[in-house]
């Protein structure tokens, strides 16, 4: 399985380069399907995740290859709409490409996704809006069916602003005949980069980045040269990380506006930065205040930063609440920080979390992807050794991490097995 073992107490200096966005990355890989021919897709993360998306690809009949930092994918060979069960499980995105699949060839056959264990994650809102454009469901003995004669343009509202299933309607509405508008639809960066990407195609996508995205279907699309954003969470993580050992890190190549709810609960506990451009810089504090964070949609605090923020509240000076509205089940990095000696109590969706002087060292395990990276940052506070298990849900989201952590210098090492 793997674990990443920490010697706690370095402070954090130097400079990191952020790498390209996971969640932006995984559509636009999904959505090239849309396109007949060779995309380049730039600043493609080397993630376990990615890895899936590109295998999916390639058992749908696409060619795919990895050149530096860019995934060349050829989607002109690909003669299958179906995707093996054991590739669906290995991560949420692949429902992806449902929208792109249906687009292109009318039809898809996929089963449940897998994906962190942060909560019951339905599809609902994805069936609901591709049922609207013309998608007929077929649910069999662990496998769903979607074909459309024509996909039609529709009025579609969402009950909730899903990032997936605003991501999956957008796709298969580019291809669609006539209007789509999405209402109640997901705000967060990774949309607006997913219109750039579809508009570069040829689609005729507007107002991503608002609550009301409208898509006005097109006969064709082409294959283009694109290049994904920087993560945002992954910048999120390192601004938390300098700040939590009081370090000094300069953190390059990101777009500050995605993650103004973070820099500004750091500001309000008391942690000094300097925004310029596309660079911030961290300037460590010798202690900090704690600060209540509540999880929203965007452009409200991210849940993918929750947990990581938890680990910073946790030896903050005094009291914090962290309410958790978008997963139902993702505290459970609060019992790992609980058994390196943080105060922390759960009551309902929320972390009472009461400030304690230092964290110590011991075994603990990453229940998901940002928990992982929750209990990486505690680790590098604590008192000691820490050994994370089960970093295969850190691969999934973070691009050489030991690499970045340990040119800042911090002492961690990777051990397999
Ligand atoms: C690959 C990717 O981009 N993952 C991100 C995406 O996940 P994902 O797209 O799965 O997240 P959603 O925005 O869809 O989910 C938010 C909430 O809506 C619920 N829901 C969603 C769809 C649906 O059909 N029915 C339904 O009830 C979910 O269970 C959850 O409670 O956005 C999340 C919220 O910002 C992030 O944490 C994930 O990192
Ligand atoms: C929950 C996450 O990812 P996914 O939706 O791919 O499971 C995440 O990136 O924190």
């Amino acid at each position: 399985m793997g674990r990443f073992i920490i010697d706690g107490g370095h402070k954090l200096q130097g400079e990191v380069t952020i790498s390209g966005a996971k969640n932006a990355v995984l559509p636009i890989l999904a959505g090239t399907v849309l396109a007949d021919g060779e995309c380049v897709i730039g600043r493609v993360p080397k993630l376990r995740d990615v890895r899936v998306m590109k295998e999916v690809l390639e058992t749908l009949g696409a060619k795919a290859k990895s050149e530096e930092d860019k995934l060349i994918v050829d989607t002109e060979g690909l003669n299958s709409c179906e995707i093996p069960e054991e590739l669906m499980r290995k991560m949420r995105a692949t429902v992806f490409l449902m929208g792109p699949l249906v687009g292109r060839f009318g039809e898809f056959k996929i089963s449940q996704p897998g994906g962190c264990s942060i909560g019951t994650r339905p599809i609902d809102l994805h069936i609901k809006g591709l049922k609207a454009l013309g998608v007929e469901f077929k649910q069999g003995h662990g496998y769903l069916e979607g074909k459309a004669e024509k996909l039609t343009g529709a009025e579609i509202h969402l009950d909730f602003p899903s990032v997936g299933a605003t991501e999956n309607i957008m796709m298969a509405a580019v291809l669609a005949e006539g209007k789509t508008v999405i209402y109640n639809s997901a705000r967060e960066p990774e949309i607006v980069d997913l219109q750039n990407f579809l508009n570069q195609l040829g689609a005729s996508v507007r107002g991503a980045g608002t609550d009301v995205i409208k898509i006005q279907g097109v006969k064709k699309l082409h294959p283009v040269d694109y290049q994904v954003i920087p993560d945002r969470i992954e910048t999120g993580t390192f601004l938390v990380a300098s700040a939590i050992t009081k370090g000094d890190v300069l953190v390059k190549d990101v777009i500050p506006e995605h993650i103004e709810a973070v820099i500004a609960k750091l500001v309000e506990a008391g942690v000094k930065l300097n925004v310029d451009g596309d660079q911030i810089q961290v300037i460590g504090q010798d202690k900090w205040q704690g600060v209540n964070v509540k999880t929203l949609p965007y452009p409200g605090f991210a849940t993918d930063m929750q947990s990581q923020f938890m680990t910073f509240l946790s030896i903050a000076e005094g009291a914090s609440i962290v309410t958790e509205t978008i997963f139902e089940n993702r505290l459970k990095h609060a019992d790992e920080l609980r058994r390196m000696g943080a105060d922390i109590k759960i009551e309902g969706n929320s972390a009472i979390v009461k400030g304690v002087k230092k964290l110590s060292g011991t075994t603990v395990e990453a229940t998901d992807l940002r928990a992982g990276a929750a209990l990486v940052l505690a680790g590098l506070i604590a008192e000691g050794e820490t050994r994370v298990e089960n970093i295969y849900h850190i691969d999934r989201g973070y691009e050489f991490l030991t690499d970045k952590l340990t040119n800042l210098g911090a002492k961690i090492r990777r051990e397999e097995g």
